[in-house]
């Protein structure tokens, strides 16, 4: 069967709320919630589709769009590649002109049912914080934990451990104290590589490395397996593990890893093309970077110095 294009808008506030709609009596799966959007027609891009569609379905202008995920789905009326965007600039108050109820919801509680099936797992990436902060206590992590806390306060709310020159038992210590405090803000942590330590802590996930990718025969039974990921090859293998994110390096050059060859944002861009994983870009960025990231394609950016200033 031949796959239509669909492109379908993640309309988010300032607030992070974001719409969803209910499809209009007379068409497949009508009552079902659904993010605005609509089949791809023929001449079109799949972004002028979407600045379409949202001002025939919602009246509103896109000001300001950036590709996020892909989803493909088979339902027995279609085989559909849904291409996700982010809108988070607009002109005018969304309206439903098409017979739709609207409702704005927050990520991580979704307060309308049922949604289309195609859909679950973009709830979950959504969920997903823009920022993604990794440890670098190096041998001082009694010193690392007031920079902890302030990103914590600061509104950090997804963490790795990945401090490489630890010995295990301060690494296991070091683990548990930065869970504790992540927990008192619902942050979420994952560790690198190891998820016995994962499952004895009980963290929400963990960071698998390249080379585990490849060694992994099935996803680790975690909340969240996220994977570190520097090629088209090592993308393809965390989708296919069904990973929950990836990690993308390193975009830029960076001092943490001296003459490693940068992806650049071209390639970095055209690696995120048609991914149904939520991609952090890694490498040389700050917090002021995520608007570039995500106009090119990442769900957000993590970062190492950048996270604990
Ligand atoms: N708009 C939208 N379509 C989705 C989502 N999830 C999902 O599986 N789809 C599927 O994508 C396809 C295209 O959707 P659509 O019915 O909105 O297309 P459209 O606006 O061009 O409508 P039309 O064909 O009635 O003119 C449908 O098969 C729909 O089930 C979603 O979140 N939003
Ligand atoms: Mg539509």
């Amino acid at each position: 069967m031949r796959r239509t294009q669909v492109a379908v808008a993640v309309l988010t506030r300032a607030d992070g709320a974001f719409l969803l709609a209910s499809r209009p009596p007379g068409k497949p799966y009508a009552g079902y919630w659904e993010f605005p959007g609509g089949k791809v027609e023929p001449g079109e891009t799949v972004h002028t589709a979407l600045v379409r569609e949202l001002h025939e379905e919602l009246g509103i202008e896109v000001t300001h769009a950036t590709p996020w995920i892909t989803r493909y789905f088979d339902y027995p009326h279609a085989h559909v590649t849904l291409s996700f965007f982010r809108v988070s600039g607009w002109h005018g108050e969304p309206h439903a002109k098409e017979g739709q109820t609207l409702a704005w919801q927050t990520p991580g509680t979704i307060g309308v049912a049922p949604v289309l099936p195609a859909n679950h797992p973009v709830f979950a990436a959504l969920a997903l914080p823009a920022v993604y902060g990794i440890t670098q206590a190096g041998s001082d992590p009694a010193g690392f934990m007031p920079h902890l806390d302030n990103a914590l306060e600061g509104g950090l709310r997804l963490i790795q451990v990945r401090e490489k020159s630890m010995p295990a038992a301060t690494l296991e210590a070091f683990a548990r104290a930065v869970l504790a405090r992540a927990q008192a803000h619902q942050a979420r942590v994952l560790v690198n590589a190891d998820v016995a330590l994962v499952q004895r802590i009980g963290a929400q996930g963990v960071q698998l490395s390249a080379a585990q990718l490849g060694e992994l025969g099935s996803r680790p039974d975690l909340p969240l397996v996220a994977a570190s990921c520097h090629n088209a090859a090592e993308l393809d293998r965390a989708e296919a593990l069904g990973c929950d994110f990836a990690l993308l390096s390193p975009l830029l050059p960076t001092p943490s890893h001296p003459g490693a060859p940068a992806l650049g944002w071209d390639n970095f861009a055209a690696l995120c093309t048609g991914r149904t994983l939520p991609i952090y870009a890694l490498g040389g960025l700050g917090s002021a970077d995520l608007d570039r990231a995500r106009r090119h394609g990442a769900h957000g950016v993590a970062l190492l110095r950048g996270a604990w200033l």
